[in-house]
């Protein structure tokens, strides 16, 4: 069943449009990236189904309810992570875990969650005084707080040390085996890699590719084989093979770019003609190339 489901999203501002109608669908228990350039409108696209912007045109559900409606339902089922948490500056860390706690029947422990997010030592602290990555931990808390059955998070792990995205990353995956459903906005390949079932890639306020990460990497062909040949040879013998799109010499080294089979079909070539392939180097297509193509079209 799906959790998310977005048909034909529209939204201007002042006259310009930034979402040209787009589509998505998130299934139970998934985690779904948004990825795109800025001002591609994924902020806009998930605040609109998180409820706190209204759509000029399109329907959207989260688990039956349609956020534009008003529908208080909407806050127990659905956790939202802002880009920037708005927080007055005075409270601290456990006032507003708890704080956050009181809106819920079910709430995760304040402990529990001051221990996960590495906040414990912080926790009579005001929001004013806290670190980007403090300020930025905190607001996915609040975001989990309410157990909710989709969660919302927008560049969650942006300006966070390695060791926090890691952690936070981990525990993202925990939730996830309880069934957690997750949309994510992230600009970081490595983390749409890591923890998405799925991604949209977002561009001019189209959807512009829409798969798993691993799926997307594959589509955009890419790879690549290079290796110098001993003893030198005629490019002509590598010309026939099904699937190149580039065949190209860079001083004794010979780069071969296409398909999945490229690799094994210029090896067997060489090995057939009792050519060595010396330096031999075979990369495989990333998600960076897929997105950087992407938004090239
Ligand atoms: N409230 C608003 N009023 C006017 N224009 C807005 C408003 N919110 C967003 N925009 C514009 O809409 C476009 C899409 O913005 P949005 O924040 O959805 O993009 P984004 O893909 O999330 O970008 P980023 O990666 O920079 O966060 C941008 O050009 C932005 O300037």
């Amino acid at each position: 069943m799906n959790a998310i489901t977005v048909h034909g999203l529209k939204k201007s501002y002042k006259g310009r449009e930034v979402l040209r109608g787009i589509d998505l669908s998130v299934s139970e228990g998934e985690i779904v990236g948004i990825l795109g350039p800025n001002g591609a409108g994924k902020t806009t696209a998930v605040e609109m189904i998180g409820g706190l912007r209204t759509p000029d045109a399109g329907t959207m559900s989260v688990h039956g309810i349609d956020p534009a409606s008003g529908d208080p339902g909407l806050r127990r089922v659905l956790g939202m992570q802002l880009q920037q948490a708005q927080l007055p500056d005075r409270i601290t860390v456990e006032e507003a875990l708890d704080l956050f706690a009181s809106f819920y029947e079910n709430p995760v422990p304040t402990d529990e969650l001051l221990g996960r997010f590495g906040l414990e030592p912080h926790r009579g602290q005001f929001f004013e005084k806290l670190s980007g990555g403090q300020k930025q931990r905190l607001s996915v808390a609040l975001a989990l707080v309410g157990r909710p059955k989709v969660a919302i998070l927008d560049e969650l792990t942006t300006g966070l040390d390695a060791a926090a995205r890691r952690d936070i990353w981990q525990y993202l995956e925990a939730l996830s085996e309880t069934g957690t459903t997750m949309l994510l906005v992230t600009h970081s390949m490595e983390e749409a890699q890591r923890l998405c079932d799925r991604i949209y890639l977002l561009n001019g306020g189209v959807i512009v590719a829409e798969g798993a990460p691993h799926e997307i990497a594959a589509r955009s062909g890419g790879h690549t084989v290079s290796f110098e040949p001993d003893p030198a040879i005629d490019l002509d013998i590598l010309r026939g093979i099904d699937g190149i799109t580039s065949l190209t010499t860079e001083g004794e080294q010979v780069v071969v770019i296409g398909d999945a089979d490229t690799p094994q079909d210029v090896l067997t070539v060489l090995i057939e003609r009792g050519i060595r392939a010396r330096r031999l180097r075979v990369t495989e297509p990333t998600l960076d190339d897929a997105y950087l193509r992407a938004m090239e079209n």
